[in-house]
């Protein structure tokens, strides 16, 4: 990294940038330093100046002009110019060139920033340790609900303490087709299609809905929080995707929204051992819960420490503007420490090297109530040979109910809740019902969000 012996001189000396990625959140960045370059001049010491840009298509409309800045056709090799002291990577993807522009900012001693929770949550040990190694800061505020400093939050603002456990709602798409269709009723699809046009979306929507965003993201900070390293694939991770109109409907009756939740907790593992607990899953949510009346893209963390209590953090999780606030904040970050030197940076809170490995604590042992909804042969005995094996798998039905016909054929939905008791049980029923002719689709758990 640059040096220099007058600070004065530094302090005036612009932060040159690449930016790699000129799509909703690359865009976004440019216009944020368009609007705020001269507060952030002052906030940062120093004036931020974009240098150089690399995208796909250099000819697309993206209402930014573009024409001050050098041109990369291959990304890649931002790093490697003489006119950069930080690459942000704001293109996607956990391998290829993102991947690869990563390794080389580092390899090149510049300042890295991404917003992509894909590439940290499978290779950001490797990048922070060798970031680390070099001296060189390495920062991913965005990736985490978008526009929240929850990073900030936990890695500066809630450092003294210990996590006892971590939850909320981690993917704006999800949580904006789930509160939309609750409010307005309307199809899973045609939701979806309006996140992707407000830039709420992952390149594959399949992310969004399936939970692995979410998961990407909980991994991340579950680094951060618990000071172990990055596990995303042991995040018990199950999405949106096969929520019904009909299972939102029945949730509101009985007092619930469903909300997509990830989940973190330092929990027994096998032997009694300490474990880590992660888990991404749709959700009943109690509609005097916090959590309940967070909609749209919106995103929220509830983290729990030992000495502060139970911490909020809330806001825009996705989106142009929101991501932008969080990577400009990171740039920030880099332009005042940069004549200080980063040598003793710890990416996630702790040092990649000083991170433990935690064993992964498994589901069967905790306790809690849950929704299951069946679609079933709509003929006697159906019910009878759900509440059976209930009865034997030891799982306690608090209500029960037969719904309607979902399709017009010959079909009902039947929805239990159940009072509270080992989750393993609920497991267990389920494989007593398998292969059963009485079950058109696999049956659908969600857990139940306590206080
Ligand atoms: N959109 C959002 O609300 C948020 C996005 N993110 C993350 O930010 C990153 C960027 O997301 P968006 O701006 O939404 O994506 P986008 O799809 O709108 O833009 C991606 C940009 O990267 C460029 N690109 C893609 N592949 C490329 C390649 N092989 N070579 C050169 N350029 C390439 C595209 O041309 C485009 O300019 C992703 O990692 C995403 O997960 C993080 C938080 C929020
Ligand atoms: N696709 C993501 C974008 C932000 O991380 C989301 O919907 O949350
Ligand atoms: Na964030």
């Amino acid at each position: 990294m640059a040096n220099t012996t007058d600070s004065a001189a530094a302090a005036r000396q612009p932060l040159r940038i690449a930016l790699a990625g000129l799509g909703t959140v690359g865009a976004g960045v440019i216009r944020l330093i368009a609007a705020n370059g001269d507060l952030i001049a002052r906030r940062a010491g120093r004036p931020l100046e974009i240098t150089a840009v690399s995208a796909r298509n250099r000819s697309r409309d993206r209402g930014v002009d573009l024409t001050a800045y050098a041109w990369e056709d291959d990304m890649t090799q931002l790093a490697a110019r003489e006119d950069v002291d930080v690459v942000v990577e704001l293109v996607g993807g956990s391998d290829g060139p993102a991947l690869t522009l990563a390794r080389n900012a580092i390899r090149h001693g510049k300042a890295l920033i991404t917003a992509n929770k894909a590439m940290i949550a499978h290779h950001g040990l490797e990048l922070a340790a060798e970031a680390e190694g070099k001296g060189v800061p390495m920062r991913f505020e965005a990736a985490v609900a978008g526009g929240i400093p929850v990073i900030k939050g936990l890695r500066e603002g809630a450092a003294a303490n210990r996590i006892e456990r971590l939850y909320g709602i981690l993917n704006g798409t999800c949580n904006f087709i789930l509160s939309t269709m609750e409010d307005t009723g309307r199809d899973f699809a045609d939701v979806l299609a309006e996140a992707q046009a407000k830039g709420y979306a992952e390149a594959d929507p399949s992310f969004d809905i399936e939970g692995t965003d979410a998961a990407h993201k909980l991994s991340i900070l579950s680094a951060i929080a618990f000071g172990t390293r990055i596990d995303f694939a042991n995040v018990d991770t199950a999405g949106i995707s096969r929520i019904l109109a009909a299972d939102i409907a029945q949730a509101s009756s009985l007092g619930y929204v469903i909300r997509l939740i990830g989940m973190a907790e330092a929990d027994a593992g096998e032997n009694g051992a300490p474990g880590l607990f992660q888990r991404v899953q749709p959700h009943l949510v109690p509609v005097d819960h916090p959590l309940a009346h967070v909609d749209g893209a919106t995103n929220a963390v509830v983290a729990e420490g030992n000495f502060s209590g139970r911490l909020l953090f809330q806001g825009a999780g996705a989106g142009d503007g929101p991501t932008a606030s969080a990577v400009v904040a990171d740039i920030i970050d880099i332009a005042r420490g940069y004549d200080a030197g980063f040598e003793k940076d710890a990416t996630f809170s702790i040092t990649v090297a000083d991170l433990e490995d935690m064993p992964t604590a498994p589901s069967g042992h905790r306790r809690g109530r849950c929704y299951i909804r069946f679609v079933v042969a709509d003929r006697p005995g159906v019910l009878a040979e759900i509440a059976a094996a209930m009865r034997d798998a030891g799982v306690s039905i608090e209500s029960l109910i037969q719904k309607g016909r979902p399709d017009d054929g010959e079909q009902v939905m039947v929805a239990m809740v159940t009072h509270e008791g080992p989750e393993s049980a609920v497991t267990e029923a389920l494989r007593l019902l398998e292969g059963s002719p009485s079950l058109i689709a696999a049956p659908l758990v969600m857990q139940i969000l306590g206080k």
